[in-house]
């Protein structure tokens, strides 16, 4: 495990026993059954990979540590509806402070703006945080098979089927692809950023997508920065790209999204 993902799991882990300390499972279950009804994130990707070829889910994201403050001017309403109006399929929004100065509030807030399924982007090492997903309003979750064991990510895999949401399954590498084709999701997303060294590369998805069997809805993620490298990843079998960065650091969001996706 890198170091960076390491220090991540300490302090996330001690967040979640504060948080849970606060609010049983029980408790927390509760808020996740009030909830906005589920959109089906999967199946916006399918609908929007089946009429254009490619879908796109746009990431809301201040800052990371690779990167550091990324958008200074943020508002994660108007971020979500120029996403929206650009023609993306589904948003990604990252709830962690301490890496991403992202807030759960972000995710409330730009879902409550648009009528787009939104992944919770954070990093999960409890089931208690996917009742605290759906809680929030997600509609699909992050299981980072760098950051879990086979019997957490199965786990956290169940809670998400438990509360009728999808779950995206992140991998770097060929060990972890083949535990992440043992899990009962479809949704498999190749990371092109070495978590190590942080250094991007879509080799690691030209690499990695010849081993992903063809039931699976493959979602290729960082580092694309043009409408070229959307290409590229499609050509190796990406059926959806996650992006962030480079959507977040232009001015008018909906064009960008028009010229990385090529729609008209
Ligand atoms: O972005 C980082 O620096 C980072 C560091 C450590 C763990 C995760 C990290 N990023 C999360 C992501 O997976 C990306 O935000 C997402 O794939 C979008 O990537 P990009 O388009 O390159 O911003």
């Amino acid at each position: 495990m890198s170091d960076t993902l390491e220090r991540i799991g300490t302090y996330k882990r001690a967040d979640t026993a504060r948080r849970k300390a606060a609010l049983s499972y029980a408790d927390i279950s509760a808020k996740a059954r009030s909830a906005s009804p589920v959109r089906g994130f999967l199946d916006s990707l399918r609908a929007r990979h089946a009429a254009d070829g490619l879908a796109l889910i746009a990431e809301i994201k201040k800052a990371s540590p690779s990167r550091g403050l990324i958008r200074a001017d943020f508002d994660p309403p108007a971020l979500a509806r120029a996403y929206e109006a650009g023609g993306a399929a589904c948003l990604s929004i990252l709830t962690d402070t301490e890496s991403f100065q992202g807030a759960d509030s972000h995710l409330v807030d730009a879902r409550a703006a648009v009528s787009l399924p939104v992944l919770r982007k954070d990093f999960l090492y409890d089931p208690w945080q996917v009742a605290e997903s759906r809680a929030l309003g997600a509609d699909c979750i992050l299981v980072i098979m760098a950051a879990v064991d086979d019997a957490l990510a199965a786990d956290l895999v169940a809670e998400a089927t438990h509360w009728n949401m999808d779950a995206l399954i992140e991998v770097h590498d060929h060990a972890e692809l083949d535990r992440a084709l043992a899990l009962p999701s479809p949704l498999i997303g190749i990371n092109n950023r070495n978590l190590r060294t942080f250094d991007v590369t879509l080799d690691t998805f030209d690499a990695l997508s010849k081993s992903v069997p063809d039931d699976r809805f493959l979602v290729a993620e960082s580092g694309i920065f043009s409408h070229g490298d959307a290409l590229r990843v499609k050509r190796s079998g990406a059926r959806a790209l996650l992006v962030g960065e480079s959507l977040m650091r232009q001015a008018d969001m909906s064009q960008a999204v028009r010229a990385l996706m090529n729609f008209a």
